[in-house]
């Protein structure tokens, strides 16, 4: 699949083949104009692929009704109607979705001290994301999608909302994509990661699967250039005589002849951000989202 904005523009996503899982809580993450948002636009339905297709629980995103509500969606502005009040934002959400559940948006209202009778429009950036995620959440979606859900928080909503997150995905039975900078975030709650740079994907899987099949080699200087097939050099650092490499081996640690430590989920994405950064990665064709579990 492939996006591109505009005759001329430059594409936005290219060539991007991913298989999601359903039923886990997905991480999307890479740098500034990578093409995060245009893959969850994508995904709700919000624009259409440029050649290739892209398939959201079984369907065309945005199908119809009945599919625009198994989808929620935060954007990353978080957008609201300003002269609404926050009980009117749910009397409305329980206009427009059949699977509305009252208690919920009220009982996460009331959690998150947010004041039913307050138009939207004066609510700090934090406050409009919470209502905007008590909206997603009510409609009792299969799969929530978020564009940088946490950027307007402070540290300890942010540490509340993901809790809260995790535990919708748990109530819901649902699934959740999530992009974020902040890997922190990622690594607390995604045990999904997907890494897209300068609009291709980079690697995808399982966060303990990809923990388990990178490693931190150190090595004398000069020593990565002769490194033994089956091990794949992601990125490089020299440091004096030495040089440090995240790599991707199918090899146990200790068959590795180098001294070889676990990666953090950072210099793993570091890893990935870093070669994307020198070269291009290999070309692949479909999207598909939710078809596996
Ligand atoms: N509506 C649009 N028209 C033209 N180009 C666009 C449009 N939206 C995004 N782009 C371009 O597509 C590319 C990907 O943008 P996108 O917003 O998907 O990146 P992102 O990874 O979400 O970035 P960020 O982390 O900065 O939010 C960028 O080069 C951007 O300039």
């Amino acid at each position: 699949m492939t996006k591109k904005y505009g005759r001329r523009g430059k594409l936005a996503l290219s060539d991007v083949n991913l298989t999601i899982p359903s039923g886990r809580v997905i991480g999307l993450v890479g740098p500034n104009g990578a093409g995060k948002s245009t893959l969850l636009h994508l995904a709700c339905g919000l624009i259409e692929p440029t050649s290739g297709s892209l398939t959201v629980l079984g369907s065309r995103p945005a199908a119809n009704a009945s599919h625009l509500a198994r989808v929620g969606f935060v954007a990353q502005n978080t957008p609201v109607y300003g002269s609404f009040t926050v009980a009117e934002h749910l009397k409305l959400g329980t206009k427009m979705n059949p699977a509305w559940d009252p208690a919920l948006a009220e009982r996460r209202i009331s959690q998150v001290g947010l004041n039913p009778a307050q138009k939207a429009g004066q609510l700090s950036g934090g406050q409009r994301a919470q209502l905007a995620l008590t909206i997603a959440a009510a409609k009792r979606p299969e799969l929530l999608i978020f564009d940088e859900p946490a950027a307007a928080l402070d540290p300890l909503a942010r540490k509340g909302f993901l809790q809260n997150l995790t535990e919708f995905v748990l109530e819901l039975g649902a699934s959740a994509v999530l992009s974020s900078h902040l890997l922190g975030d990622i690594e607390q709650v995604c045990d999904y990661l997907i890494v897209l740079c300068d609009s291709r994907v980079q690697v995808a899987g399982d966060t303990r699967d990809l923990l388990a099949r990178h490693a931190r080699l150190v090595a004398p200087r000069g020593e990565f250039d002769r490194l033994p097939a089956g091990i794949e050099v992601i990125s490089v650092e020299h440091s004096g005589a030495h040089s440090s490499a995240v790599v991707r081996t199918d090899s146990e640690p200790e068959a590795l002849h180098y001294q070889a430590e676990p990666v953090t989920l950072e210099e793993l994405v570091l890893g990935y951000m870093t070669r994307a950064a020198a070269v291009p990665v290999a070309r692949t064709e479909a999207a598909v989202w939710g078809a596996q579990r």
